[in-house]
């Protein structure tokens, strides 16, 4: 655990939402810390939020059990056979984020499990009894968290307070768990727990965890920062789409997860809890009117086109 008033870490503030979702005196004061940190790292973690602590620790810790289970009896769920709303998981070394910046590097050194209400998986298993119910629990604490956010970011630019609720009526969120083993053997060169990269769509909620080799974040002069943790603190993050929504005032601000020293071995096992805010297919991502005096960056785009841009400009499928 890391002091929160260390001043390497102290770009990234510590805000309590409490008296917002209360709306109680200090509302207004958490509305002007969380603009200016979406305006200076993108990043800042919040407490106060309600989430349950019992939901979350059950997710948690039936995951971790799910990702104790044999290799063979995990890739079973991972076929892609299409099933709305069920899982999927990704092996180890799957996934290089880094190349959706176009830099290539071996795949990241973790495995994850995911799921989305609206996206499609394998059939849940069986075994750890409760997997599925902790998965969508955990989910509608998100979705709740998630709209007093999207609230506050409303008062921060002068929007009613549900702007943005109908762009989420069918939202496309995801929530992963992901495991990050201890590294016995050194990792490959250039291979990271999670390479650089930025989220794609609207916001990220992160329950995160700390251990050596943990997540980082790159501020605007380059300099990478480690993020504090704090128990029972969800780290948030502007993604992309926001970045575009806001004609690039608020910023989607590079991240990744560092390897543990060498030598660790066993006590650097870590797990995080990422929700992914992604807005509707249909949604207009279109310069919100307090952006746009200078004029809009951006032509509007859809959500779902914005998507499909995206990954073909990461892959290179012009
Ligand atoms: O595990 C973490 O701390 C962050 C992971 C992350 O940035 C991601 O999956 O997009
Ligand atoms: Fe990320």
């Amino acid at each position: 655990m890391q002091d929160a008033t260390d001043p390497q870490v102290s770009d990234i503030p510590v805000i309590d939402v409490g008296p917002f979702i209360r709306q109680e005196a200090g509302a207004a004061q958490v509305v002007r810390g969380i603009e200016q940190a979406a305006r200076d790292t993108g990043f800042f973690l919040v407490t106060g939020h309600g989430v349950s602590p019992a939901t979350t620790a059950r997710l948690y810790t039936l995951a971790r059990a799910y990702f104790d289970l044999p290799e063979d009896y995990k890739r079973a769920h991972g076929r892609g056979t299409g099933v709305p709303g069920g899982v999927s998981f990704s092996p180890l070394a799957d996934e290089a984020l880094a190349a959706t910046k176009g830099i290539e590097t071996p795949g990241d050194y973790k495995e994850s499990l995911n799921f989305g209400r609206r996206l499609p998986g394998d059939a849940w298993p069986d075994a750890p009894e409760g997997l599925e119910a902790a998965f969508g629990d955990y989910f509608s604490e998100m979705e709740t968290l998630a709209r007093h956010l999207r609230r506050i970011f409303c008062s921060a630019i002068g929007l009613d307070p549900d702007y943005f609720e109908p762009a989420f009526e069918n939202h496309l969120s995801a929530l992963r768990v992901i495991n990050y083993p201890e590294q016995e053997e050194s990792p490959l060169p250039g291979q990271l727990r999670a390479g650089v990269h930025t989220d794609y769509g609207f916001m990220t909620i992160l329950r995160s965890e700390a251990s050596s080799g943990g997540l980082q974040v790159q501020r605007r002069d380059g300099q990478w920062l480690d993020a504090p943790c704090v128990e029972g603190a969800y780290v948030i993050n502007i993604a992309d789409a926001f970045m575009r929504w806001t004609n690039d005032e608020w910023v989607s601000t590079p991240h990744r997860v560092a390897n543990p020293p060498a030598g660790k071995g066993g006590s650097s096992r870590r797990q995080s809890i990422p929700f992914f805010v992604n807005p509707g297919k249909e949604t207009l991502i279109s310069c919100l009117e307090p952006f746009c005096a200078g004029g809009a960056k951006y032509e509007p785009i859809t959500y779902g086109d914005y998507i499909e841009l995206k990954t073909r400009q990461a892959f290179g499928q012009r």
